[in-house]
């Protein structure tokens, strides 16, 4: 081998570099700037769910005052932006870590001594620099005797250096100090400091030297925007639009440590009141944190909320809003009991002649024994009804949250009921006080795991247990959900206060030998109460005190039908039912009486419609809700032959909707159609003679009166005097809810089931 060729190679190399150094160089830089533009482009800014809080105005054309504020701009951009420290030259220093699969995304330091609350906020014009300043204040005097919550620190986000805290949280001179952050921002649609935030909270996540959520030692978070509902009346238009981004990135940052909902207020309005509920409920976050009760259990680390929904639309958007695809948890599979119905436990079933009007010899009583729980802990039901999310209070009482409670904190949208009579679904508690049910329908979504029975034959809980065990299973699920998306601060605040309870859930509530003692525990916090019956209990239902409003299950209108439908256990199940329709008859003239419908087509709509008619002219009640049947695909209705084909249509349901109101009308009996939701299928045919009448806000033309006035339904309860359904009657059905508009609130926005913003046809 020839020894000079080996050595004469660095010399050669060194020559070429010489002659082409320039070019070398050139092209280097090249390649490393289309690197970067590259990696740039890769990384797409998630689109925020943007969601308008309860009372927001309907949507309006912005202002002339806009143009104002944009003038206005010039003088903004220029100063702060180019003083910041924080736009320091140079690469950007790495200084998180990159995780291990092992290494979880939660992980706090072993003991927090101490939280440190380090309160970050941005301002051009000072307004936001003030309520952060008088924010400090206030968490200074309220947690001087919190001995673990350290005095808060406050950071002008245009003048430090982001490095030092949003790719790690800053080390602490004290030991086992953990941080929670707080951010205040205003909003901004011109080019700010903010966007250099924003931006850099977008690079420090997408960088893949650093771990995804370097932030995740952070104690917890919290956002509060400020902006100007005037000019940017939705969040869909902007309304603290920079807030809403912050906190999406920062629950990424910190693998969901948000510690409490996103607050937003209006600086022309109700920003410093918003600001100070906020602030007492991130106080009670730190609170809880020092105590060693964590982030609260919907979040990572802490058990995950497994919430209602309406089974067959399982929520499965939430996580799509801020968890990367590949860490999405897969929603396991209910498993379902195979013992859970009392019936297939083989437990005698006893059953109730008391109101039968057969000539029949009844067979003799069952011999007495001693009650037992309804659903005692660890029974296989107590287990099911436990994965699904219910909360089981005492022997036979349940609670649970309902979807809608879940999609109004989220500015989602409220159930039909707030549609038809003003319930917002963020203060509806949804619970029973009788988990036993009387009827094996075939279209329910709980049968299989919800005990069956004729009789009451079980211990029984006192109402004030109940009572208190549902409104603390309610309150602990609310609270469950203070970390999830787009549950905004205002309406996770107001939600803790109950203002409705459904009573309605799984079994019979009326059932429940001490139902009127529960009732009036409900109305002495002045919860309004909805009470659904399958119509099978007629004694129960003579004796039931007021309700707000009172439904029965209507779900055939023959014999024949309501046997396939409802597979009930009593023998004269139409014999109770039709002497239910003369109870509700008699109560009309001081409850407001619902039917409530569920069609399944092939089973209950073809050929009914005169036979309903034939109900209503017999219970005359207030409301008939006509509702399509949503399908739950157990296999429990999979056996009863019920399939995807029996869920009717929206415009199927109108049809019968039709086709019921002029068989009404041939009966000389004058209801209309008062309102829909389409979105649950759902339309309301209401008594004309009762709830069509003027209205003073409309110069005395006839409107649609479904709406109540709570407060008038509790001042006629505690006045101690007879009251009827006309007393308590609220003011005009909204527009957007009557009968060809869809029902659904302009001022939420609607999504798909996966979150995108969904454009409403009616
Ligand atoms: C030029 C300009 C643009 C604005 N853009 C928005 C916006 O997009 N969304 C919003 O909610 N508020 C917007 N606002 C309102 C501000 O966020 C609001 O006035 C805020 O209180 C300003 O806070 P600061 O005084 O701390 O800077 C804008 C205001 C100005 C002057
Ligand atoms: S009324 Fe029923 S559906 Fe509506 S929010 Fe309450 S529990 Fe949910």
């Amino acid at each position: 081998m020839d020894e000079t060729t080996g050595l004469s190679l660095p010399s050669e190399l060194l020559l070429l570099w010489h002659a082409h150094r320039t070019e070398i160089l050139l092209s280097a830089g090249l390649f490393l700037a289309c690197l970067r533009l590259a990696i740039h482009w890769r990384r797409t800014r998630s689109k925020a769910v943007l969601t308008p809080p309860l009372g927001s105005p309907v949507d309006q054309k912005p202002s002339l005052l806009a143009k104002q504020h944009l003038a206005e701009a010039e003088h903004y951009v220029s100063s702060p932006t180019s003083l910041s420290k924080n736009a320091k030259p140079g690469p950007k220093r790495v200084t998180g870590v990159k995780r291990t699969k092992s290494s979880p995304v939660d992980v706090l330091p072993t003991s927090i001594n101490n939280i440190q609350p380090l309160i970050f906020y941005f301002s051009l014009g000072g307004s936001t620099r003030s309520y952060a300043e008088t924010l400090q204040q206030s968490l200074n005097t309220n947690i001087e005797s919190e001995a673990k919550i350290l005095q808060p620190i406050l950071h002008d986000l245009t003048a430090i250096d982001y490095d030092d805290f949003f790719i790690s949280p800053p080390k602490s001179d004290k030991p086992n100090t953990a941080h929670f952050y707080v951010i205040l921002l205003p909003s901004y649609d011109i080019s700010t400091e903010l966007e250099n935030f924003l931006e850099h909270l977008d690079e420090t996540h997408n960088d893949f030297r650093i771990d995804t959520a370097p932030l995740s030692r952070l104690a917890g978070y919290s956002v509060f925007g400020f902006g100007d509902q005037q000019d940017w009346p939705t969040e869909e238009r902007g309304y603290c639009k920079d807030a809403v981004e912050v906190d999406k990135w920062m629950a990424r940052l910190t693998g969901r440590k948000r510690a409490f909902p996103l607050g937003i207020g209006d600086v022309k309005a109700d920003a410093g009141e918003r600001l100070e509920e906020w602030t007492v409920g991130v106080q009670a976050a730190m609170v809880d944190i020092a105590h060693g009760r964590g982030l609260g259990e919907g979040v990572p680390g802490s058990g995950e909320a497994v919430e209602s929904a309406d089974e067959a639309e399982l929520d499965d958007d939430e996580e799509d809003a801020e968890t990367p695809p590949s860490s999405k948890k897969q929603r396991k599979p209910i498993k379902r009991s195979q013992t859970s119905d009392l019936e297939d436990l083989k437990a005698p079933i006893p059953v109730d002649f008391t109101t039968t009007t057969t000539t029949k010899q009844p067979s003799p009583p069952p011999k007495p024994t001693a009650p037992k729980p309804m659903v005692p802990v660890n029974s296989p039901t107590h287990t099911s009804l436990t994965k699904q999310g219910y909360t089981i209070i005492g022997s036979h009482s349940g609670v649970k949250i309902c979807r809608w409670t879940k999609s109004a904190l989220r500015g989602r949208g409220s159930c039909y009921k707030y549609s038809f009579y003003g319930i917002a679904s963020h203060l509806c508690m949804e619970a029973t006080p009788s988990l036993s049910c009387s009827n094996k329908c075939v279209f329910c979504w709980r049968h299989g795991t919800n005990p069956v029975g004729t009789t009451w034959r079980w211990e029984v809980d006192p109402p004030g247990m109940v009572f208190e065990g549902m409104k603390e299973g309610h309150y602990r699920k609310i609270k469950m959900l203070k970390g999830v998306p787009g549950v905004r601060a205002e309406r996770f605040q107001q939600a803790m206060r109950i203002r409705h309870c459904a009573l309605s859930l799984v079994g019979e509530p009326i059932f429940y030998p001490r139902i009127n003692e529960l009732l009036a525990l409900l109305h002495g916090e002045r919860i309004s109460t909805f009470l659904v019956c399958n119509a099978q209990h007629p004694d129960h239902l003579a004796a039931l005190d007021h309700v707000t409003q009172l439904y029965v299950s209507i779900d055939a209108s023959n014999k024949d039908s309501l046997r396939r439908i409802d597979r009930p256990l009593h023998r004269d199940f139409w014999e109770r039912f039709l002497r239910c329709m003369d109870i509700l008859r008699e109560k009309r003239y001081q409850q407001r009486t619902v039917f409530r419908l569920t069609l399944v087509k092939g089973f209950n709509v073809e050929d009914e419609a005169e036979g309903y008619a034939d109900l209503v002219a017999r219970a005359l009640p207030s409301f008939v809700e006509v509702k399509g049947v949503t399908y739950c695909g157990t296999s429990t209705s999979a056996g009863a032959g019920l399939s995807m084909q029996n869920v009717p249509f929206y415009e199927e349901v109108s049809a019968f909707v039709l086709a019921l109101e002029s068989a009404l009308e041939r009966r000389g009996l004058d209801y209309g159609i008062a309102a829909e939701h389409a979105h649950s299928c759902c339309i309301l045919l209401a008594d004309k003679t009762r709830y069509f009448k003027p209205s003073a806000e409309h110069g005395g033309e006839e409107r649609w009166h479904t709406l109540i006035d709570y407060v008038k339904f509790f001042e006629c309860l505690e006045s101690g005097r007879d009251f009827g359904p006309e007393d308590y009657v609220g003011s005009p059905t909204a527009e957007w809810a009557l009968w060809g508009r869809g029902g659904f609130d302009p001022r939420d926005e609607r999504v798909d089931r996966k979150g995108r913003p969904k454009v409403v046809e009616v």
